[in-house]
């Protein structure tokens, strides 16, 4: 973080009594005040229907510190204090204008001048129609800067995102909008071009004449939990492939940036997307594959299905796992795998990345017939966060056989650090006005793309959907998936 920098804003949180301003943005707000990144010159807007007051919503966000952070709480009532609530319904033009009066009125009590971030904590279907009446109500005609965060899904499929898109930048430039994606957050995320371009040994071997393949696993332990209403109109395939796989694919793919500025940054990864193979509607089946979760074990407890979840259809055919192979045309990367994988209920709650690199040319060790260990570069995404390095070494007491040697680091182990939550970096961001770490249209366009040929091939795909037990890696379709190819999944979940 730029620590030297303490940007002053009113933050109105559109959603303020949801899961999300409650388990996320109220403790990374508390966090940035805690440790001195934001200006005391700053306020909180919430808005949502309930009738709160401005005491209810203090009440609700102390209890939420408490219950997200550990240990010391100490300016927790300096920050509860500047919390103020405004019950309407974002619909209700009319109701913009008292909205303006009390963000006018804060501005000139905690000298802000004029700095805004409108933060749409909502359902998307609201986005366009908040967007539209600031504008018309004139909230967003201040002395200083007013910027729009907008959580995803960031539409349905391209035209709605088209749409939507459209609507919003009636009333906002796209260096106003930021539309957040908070695997773009995670430290390790973020470090993914630190280890590529800062290090010589990997960028000459990153590309296709040296790693064989590239798999990226993002496993949860959770169900869809109260979500079933949300879920079962996304699935895994929006929910988590169109933006926070696709955006890792990306930042594993890109050419180096000509700087490390948002534009070059970006466009070395819209170049990714555009480079993308696409999918034709008849061939998904044979790189892509999606399972839903069966009942299973978990703990020693037995959970159930997804069919028996809450708000959950019947005969839904809704995917909760995802397994799919990314091909990229172009030099660096033609010919190589890049194989993601998603799913809830799985054996373990884990993100990794592995990058596999080709064998030697010519094995000199005997190994009992063997060849030597795949070499392979794991990035520790979460819950540790770290990297290894498997590498081979000599076996202890034989002449010509080889084992495995892991190089490990962890940042946890070593620096004893909890780094900061994505959420509280990527407020940080927006407030100082760094869109590096948020979605261009472009690369949301690009990714609806790519995801539509997916999602039109399965809505009319009449095949029953393959089940995985709840507490596995998935089924065994995404096994085969990498089988056919010579490859198979690593066991992230051990490593
Ligand atoms: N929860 C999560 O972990 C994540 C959520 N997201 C995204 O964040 C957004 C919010 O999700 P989440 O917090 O879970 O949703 P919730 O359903 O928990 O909250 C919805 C919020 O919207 C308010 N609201 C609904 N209709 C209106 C209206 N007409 N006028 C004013 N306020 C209204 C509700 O307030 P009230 O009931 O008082 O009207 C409530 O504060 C969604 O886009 C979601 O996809 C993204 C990633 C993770
Ligand atoms: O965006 C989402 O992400 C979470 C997983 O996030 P993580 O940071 O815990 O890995 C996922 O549970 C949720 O369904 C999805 O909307």
């Amino acid at each position: 973080m730029h620590k030297n920098e303490q940007p002053k804003s009113i933050i109105v949180i559109f959603g303020a009594t949801g899961d999300l301003a409650k388990r996320k943005l109220y403790p990374s707000l508390f966090h940035l005040f805690q440790k001195g990144h934001i200006s005391e010159q700053f306020a909180v807007v919430g808005i949502g229907r309930r009738e709160w007051s401005d005491e209810t919503l203090r009440t609700q966000v102390r209890d939420s510190i408490k219950n997200e952070i550990e240990g010391e709480h100490t300016k927790l009532e300096e920050f509860c204090n500047q919390f103020y609530y405004k019950a309407l319904n974002v619909t209700s033009k009319q109701s913009y204008t008292e909205l303006k009066t009390l963000l006018d009125q804060l501005d000139s009590r905690y000298h802000i001048g004029g700095n805004r971030v409108f933060y749409m904590a909502m359902a998307p279907e609201f986005f366009g129609t908040i967007a539209s009446y600031l504008k018309s109500e004139q909230l967003t005609d201040t002395e200083g800067w007013t910027r729009l965060v907008i959580e995803k899904p960031f539409g349905h499929d391209l035209e709605s995102a088209e749409t939507l898109n459209t609507e919003i930048r009636e009333a906002f430039r796209e260096d106003e909008i930021y539309r957040i994606d908070h695997y773009l957050g995670k430290e390790m995320v973020q470090n993914i071009q630190v280890i590529r371009f800062a290090n010589a040994v990997f960028e000459p071997l990153w590309n296709n004449q040296h790693i064989a393949n590239v798999q990226i696993t993002s496993s949860e332990r959770l169900g869809v939990e109260d979500r079933g209403g949300y879920y079962e109109n996304s699935g895994a395939l929006r929910d988590m492939v169109q933006n926070h796989l696709l955006q890792m694919v990306t930042l594993l793919a890109m050419d180096p940036p000509l700087r490390l500025t948002t534009e070059e940054i970006r466009s070395e990864k819209i170049k990714v997307l555009r480079a993308l193979r696409p999918i034709v509607e008849q061939k998904v089946k044979d790189s892509f594959v999606r399972a839903q979760y069966g009942q299973g074990v978990y703990d020693g407890e037995k959970v159930q299905g997804y069919l028996k979840e809450k708000n959950v259809a019947p005969d839904s055919k809704t995917e909760t796992f995802v397994a799919g192979k990314l091909l990229i045309d172009n030099y660096r990367w033609a010919g190589v795998p890049f194989y993601i994988r998603t799913g809830k209920r799985m054996a373990a709650k884990s993100t990794k990345i592995v990058i596999e690199f080709k064998p030697q040319p010519h094995n000199l060790y005997l190994n009992n017939g063997d060849d030597p260990g795949a070499n392979l570069l794991v990035i520790h995404i979460q819950p540790d966060e770290g990297m290894s390095l498997m590498l081979n070494g000599k076996k202890i007491g034989t002449t010509g056989d080889t084992s495995s040697v892991n190089l490990h680091y962890s940042q946890h182990g070593i620096d004893g650090i909890n780094t900061p939550e994505a959420y509280e970096r990527l407020l940080f961001d927006c407030m100082i006005g760094d869109a590096t770490n948020f979605a261009h249209w472009d690369e949301v366009n690009l990714s609806w793309t790519y995801i539509d040929a997916i999602s039109e091939a399965w809505e009319g795909d009449k095949d029953s959907l393959p089940s995985y037990s709840s507490g596995s890696m998935g089924p065994k379709e995404a096994e085969d998936l990498l089988l056919k190819d010579g490859f198979h999944w690593w066991p992230i979940e051990k490593m």
